[in-house]
This record gives C-alpha cells, sequence and structure tokens, in this order.
C-alpha cells in the first residue's frame, strides 16, 4: 500500500440535481479509482451545500401545500443528502472499479459527527446552502421565510445556517474496520449529520458541518497520510482575482497562516479548505494536505500540481 488518503469532493464533483450529479459522478470515480489503482488506500468524503438545500426546500415546500407531506427536520435532510450523494458516488465508483477489474468493495455509511451544543456558530449562521438569489429575491426570502441570507464569494445570495466545529466521528470505528479491511468508504458526506451526545443519545442538530473540516477530522482518526481537497481551481492562490494573483505550488504551515492572517482566502471558500490543511499538516509530523481540481488529483498526489501544504 502507498498511501491512505482521504479525498474530500467539492461542489464541482457533483452537479446541482439528480440528472446532472448521476452524469458527473461518472467522471468523479475516474481519478478516484486512478488513485485506487496505483495502490493506495482511498477514503471518500464531500460536501452537501446545494444537495441539502435542494432537499430542504423542496420539504418545506411540499408540506406547506399538501398536508400530507409531513415537516422534514434539518438534521434529517442531511442524513437524506448523504443517502442521496452516497448513492449516487459509490455506484460510480463501483462501476469503474469493475471496468478496471479491481475486486473491491465500496460503501456509504451514514455517518454523525458530533458538535457541540454551546459552539458559537448556532449564533451565528455562515454556512451557504442551496441555490444563488439575486440580492432582491434574498431580501424577500429573508421576511418571507425567516432565512439568513449572505453573498457568497461574488457568486450571488445563499441560505446560510449554522456550521459548528466537528469534534468526533459517531460511526469512526466501523469505518476504520471498513478501511482496515481494504474496503472503499464513502464517510463524513456533507460533513456528517451533526448531532450533540446527551447522555447516550445522539440528537441531531439544524446545522452544516464544513466538509473540509469533517475530512481533516476523519483523515486524523484513520491516521492518514494524506488529506486531498478537490475544488473547482488547480491550486491555492494569494491575491486571488487580482492583477498581482499568484498560484502556489507549496505553502508551509506558518505561510499558510501568515496569508490567512493577510485575508487571501475567501471565506466560506478557500479560507477552509486552507485552514483544514493546515490543522491536519500540523497534527503529526509527515502527514501533507493537497489543495488541486478533480481532474488533476492523479498528477497532485505524484508532485507534479496543486498545492501543497506541509509543516
Ligand atoms: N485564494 C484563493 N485561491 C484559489 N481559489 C480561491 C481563493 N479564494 C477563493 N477562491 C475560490 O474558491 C473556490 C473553491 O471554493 P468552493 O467553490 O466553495 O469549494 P467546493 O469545491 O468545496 O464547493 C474556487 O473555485 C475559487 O473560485
Ligand atoms: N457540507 C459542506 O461543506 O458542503 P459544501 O462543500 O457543498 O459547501
Amino acid at each position: 500500500m502507498k498511501n491512505k488518503i482521504v479525498v474530500a469532493l467539492g461542489g464541482n464533483a457533483l452537479g446541482n440535481s439528480p440528472k446532472e450529479q448521476l452524469e458527473l459522478v461518472k467522471n468523479t470515480a475516474k481519478p478516484i479509482v486512478d488513485l485506487i489503482e496505483e495502490g493506495n488506500q482511498v477514503i471518500i468524503a464531500h460536501g452537501n451545500g446545494p444537495q441539502v438545500g435542494m432537499i430542504n426546500l423542496s420539504m418545506e415546500t411540499a408540506s406547506r401545500c399538501n398536508s400530507k407531506t409531513p415537516e422534514m427536520p434539518f438534521p434529517e435532510c442531511g442524513a437524506m443528502s448523504q443517502g442521496y450523494i452516497g448513492y449516487h458516488l459509490q455506484n460510480a465508483i463501483r462501476e469503474e472499479l469493475l471496468n478496471r477489474n479491481l475486486e473491491m468493495q465500496v460503501a456509504t455509511v451514514v455517518t454523525q459527527v458530533i458538535v457541540d451544543k454551546n459552539d458559537d456558530a448556532f449564533n451565528n449562521p455562515t454556512k451557504p446552502i442551496g441555490a444563488f438569489y439575486s440580492e432582491e429575491e434574498a431580501k424577500r426570502l429573508e421576511i418571507e421565510k425567516g432565512y439568513v441570507m449572505k453573498e457568497d464569494a461574488g457568486r450571488g445570495y445563499r441560505r446560510v445556517v449554522p456550521s459548528p466545529i466537528p469534534i468526533d466521528v459517531a460511526e469512526k470505528e466501523i469505518v476504520k474496520t471498513l478501511v482496515d479491511n481494504n474496503h472503499i468508504v464513502i464517510t463524513v458526506g456533507g460533513g456528517g449529520i451533526p448531532v450533540i451526545k446527551e447522555n447516550n443519545s445522539l440528537i441531531g442538530v439544524p446545522a452544516v458541518i464544513d466538509k473540509d473540516f469533517a475530512s481533516e477530522k476523519i483523515a486524523e482518526i484513520l491516521d492518514a497520510d494524506y488529506l486531498i481537497i478537490l475544488t473547482a481551481v488547480e491550486k491555492v492562490a494569494i491575491n486571488f482575482g487580482k492583477e498581482n494573483e499568484k498560484w502556489l505550488d507549496t505553502l508551509t504551515v506558518d505561510e499558510a497562516n501568515a496569508y490567512i492572517e493577510e485575508g487571501h482566502f475567501a471565506p466560506g471558500s478557500m479560507l477552509p479548505k486552507v485552514q483544514a490543511a493546515v490543522k491536519f499538516a500540523s497534527s503529526k509530523k509527515g502527514r501533507k494536505a493537497l489543495i488541486t481540481s478533480l481532474e488533476k488529483a492523479a498528477k497532485g498526489i505524484k508532485g507534479e500540481t496543486g498545492t501543497l501544504i506541509m509543516d
């Protein structure tokens, strides 16, 4: 076995509708199976911002229009998004493995991630979910539905929900056992279903954990060598979008922290990726994080592209 790698998939790996997702995951499966074929042990995590927003809005609209449709609590919407995305991803990976005559099994674990009920995030929603709206539509939604709407990295307005820090992964021992037995696991989907611990109970809370932080958490738990965060850009930049933009090949933890301080990474998009990468790279000697695009994942792990973050 070469490396144990946790791969965190960003929004561009999944699309915005079931039809789009079913097509896109075929491409997503290829670089993942490339890594597996090269002898790496791969654990997959993914986002769910657009999907959990879509499910929540659909259920809310249906229950308002039809008394036979029950109200769906937000954590249950998160669980639905894990199942829906995991179902498409695991089938795409399964098919790609079979096409290459690789005899491995893949499954999604419905994963709960424990958060602190007193996390400040519950008083300050920051995580964008669902579709993008114009400023006018956003104002209307705030009044009509009581949503909190915020501008998302120059792309339009989205609903924001609390995004607490992941503390632990409830199903970690099961995930570990599956990984140790050479199975491919999709876990902490959408950052995991956020739950708080009350005695012997795990109770779902209305929030969306950042998948970059949840991926980092499971990577530490599984003692992974690499955390690979796949997104729409091949590398991380400083002065992003400006005339003096500079794409980075490597970043030390100290450099990354200095650039974070200087505000080079947009909150809600690149900032959590760099923060998660820094946390992983500084958690144990030899651990490395890579931020690159889905298409460049295989080249990235060979050290040919992407931004490598190490201590
Ligand atoms: N400093 C930066 N370097 C590179 N990309 C950046 C930077 N700041 C913001 N971005 C933007 O962040 C995006 C990735 O965030 P996002 O789309 O939210 O991630 P995800 O793939 O997890 O859905 C990039 O596609 C890019 O447009
Ligand atoms: N849960 C989460 O981080 O989703 P996105 O990656 O879609 O924002």
